[in-house]
């Protein structure tokens, strides 16, 4: 007789009761797996109330709402809950005994690719006793050296997955290796995530040299994500023009596309320019783009944002300080206590403190040791000490896109900051984190995560208490790509009722005033870190 578990105790206990999301469309044996793979699930959030019942139809979608509130999560389960796809024979016109790739699932980086693995995984686990293999559920695409054509293409080739989840580079790469492998066109749905990031558009106001530059540079440079797009999409105005009679027999697959930040010139190039999106697409929108809460009743699930404090920290030779304009915090019942290193003051030697790194990072340690560094090291001493004083589990850290995330991580371990570079396939990089159950997990090493802006979209480390920003000046000619960006990376924190820090580092105090102009246009100021002058 075997062992009864915990986890077969759960699923008994689930199995009499029903899932707000089994109302939603979900069926019963994934909404059962959710529950036991994720407890604390309990009901969906007010977005994916909207957002799974849309992706369910079949229509086309288009989504956007805060940061962490459970939109990658509820298309995770949209798109696990669709019924599987098989091809039509191209000669014979039967349907394929083998199942076909149903979706494809497109993300703007390799760690947001692994984030939705883990996912699944742990809900693919906790389905049965004897759950699928892996691959027959999901499989990953990114470009890894040549990996993703040389083991990714023959395994799909061979076991297509339910559900593909690639970034647009990799897709592309093994659309030209194999056109027929995927068979794009006859796919169930093709999801884009964190879509902003992925299909670049131009602003439409303002005829300035520099813009007609960039809008002709796109032209000439559409990206992969639009070359996939423009593959699948690309007759679809011609096709349902109305009155045209074939329009019912010209299947494309459901487009769904979703962001916390959409910009108008988006939605125009999908709507108006390109007629991507079809007529009938439902448009799910929660509120949007700003940490003000527009009606607080509404704040339940939209990650509180009153609990993600802002600060601007100068560091110069002259010391670390607040920026002037900071203003004292209003403490709430809620806040965390600060700082916190009592909690850190266990007696522990530095080394002991720091995981240790693999054999490619000692390597390259040596060789950083002989070389002057690019950053600025009153930047990172102030990272090094809020860091020290501060951070219980895990904070982020993100440096400019043209800077080297190895040579921050080598300066920071240098000055005894438990710091890796983020790689969420990797254990100390960051998957130990991913599923974690968040706050108050004391006990592991405290780590510095450390990314660029781009890598950290859509990220959703449980743990996470404190997001560091360095360089935020390089943005300033793109404001309102900057006031995205800062919006996706400070998003990584204060995501479902937990508080969390953001803290801007910069190196004079122009530079704070601009990001507190930045601030104030999402509708918040800076308050002060107590620890700092
Ligand atoms: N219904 C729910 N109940 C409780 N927690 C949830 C629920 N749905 C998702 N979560 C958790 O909320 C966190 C954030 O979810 P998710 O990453 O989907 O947010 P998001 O809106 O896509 O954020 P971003 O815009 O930053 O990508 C995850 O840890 C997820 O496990």
């Amino acid at each position: 007789m075997s062992r009864s578990t915990d986890t077969d105790t759960r699923r008994e206990e689930i199995s009499s009761t029903s899932s707000p999301f089994v109302d939603l469309g979900v069926r019963p044996p994934l909404a059962k797996a959710l529950h036991v793979a994720f407890p604390n699930v309990k009901g969906p959030t007010r977005i994916q109330a909207d957002l799974i019942p849309a992706v369910l139809t079949g229509k086309d979608v288009i989504l956007q709402d805060d940061t962490g509130v459970g939109k990658s999560f509820g298309l995770m389960l949209a798109l696990l809950n669709k019924t599987r796809l098989h091809f039509k024979n191209a000669e014979t016109g039967q349907l394929n005994l083998k199942p076909s790739v149903t979706s494809l699932l497109l993300v703007p980086h390799r760690d947001l690719a692994f984030q939705f693995l883990h996912w699944i995984q742990r809900i693919v686990n906790a389905s049965s006793d004897r759950p699928p293999p892996l691959e027959d559920v999901v499989q990953v695409l990114v470009r890894d050296g040549k990996k993703h054509l040389t083991e990714g293409l023959p395994l799909l080739r061979e076991t297509p997955p339910h559900i593909l989840i690639g970034t647009p580079a990799s897709v592309l790469d093994l659309c030209r290796e194999d056109p027929h492998a995927l068979r794009l066109e006859e796919l169930s749905s093709v999801v884009l995530d964190d879509v902003d990031f992925m299909v670049e558009t131009a602003s439409l106001e303002g005829h300035t040299p520099a813009k007609r530059k960039a809008r002709k540079n796109i032209e000439l440079h559409p990206g992969p994500a639009r070359s996939i797009l423009t593959n699948i999409y690309g007759e679809r105005r011609q096709w349902s023009a109305p009155g045209n009679p074939d329009e019912d027999a010209f299947h494309t697959p459901q487009l769904v596309a979703c962001s916390a930040t959409l910009r108008r010139h988006l939605k125009y190039y999908f709507f108006n320019e390109t007629g991507l999106f079809n007529k009938d697409t439902v448009k799910v929108r929660g509120s949007v783009m700003g940490f003000a809460p527009a009606n607080i009743k509404e704040m339940e699930d939209v990650a509180l944002r009153q609990r993600i404090s802002h600060h601007v920290v100068v560091a110069s030779p002259e010391g670390i300080k607040n920026a002037s304009a900071a203003v004292e915090r209003v403490e709430t019942k809620e806040d965390d206590p600060e700082p916190r290193a009592e909690e850190r003051e266990q007696g522990n030697a530095a080394e002991e403190l720091m995981t240790p790194l693999d054999d490619a990072q000692m390597e390259r340690e040596r060789k950083f040791s002989m070389l002057p560094s690019p950053f600025n090291q009153d930047a990172l001493e102030a990272v090094a000490m809020a860091f020290a004083l501060d951070v219980p589990s895990v904070a982020l850290l993100t440096i400019p896109s043209d800077s080297s995330v190895h040579r921050a991580v080598y300066d920071l371990r240098a000055l005894g900051v438990n710091a890796h570079g983020m790689n969420l396939s990797g254990e100390d990089q960051g998957k130990s984190h991913l599923l974690h159950g968040g706050a108050g997990n004391y006990k592991a090493t405290p780590t510095l995560l450390i990314a660029t802006p781009a890598t950290v979209r859509g990220i959703d480390l449980p743990e996470l208490s404190h997001v560091f920003i360095l360089g935020v000046r390089p943005l300033q000619e793109r404001a309102t790509a900057s006031l995205d960006t800062y919006i996706h990376v400070a998003g990584r924190v204060g995501r479902f009722m937990r508080s969390g820090k953001v803290v801007s580092v910069v190196t004079d105090e122009q530079e704070a005033e601009w990001v507190g102009t930045m601030l104030k246009r999402l509708g918040v100021e800076a308050t002060r870190l107590g620890y700092f002058k």
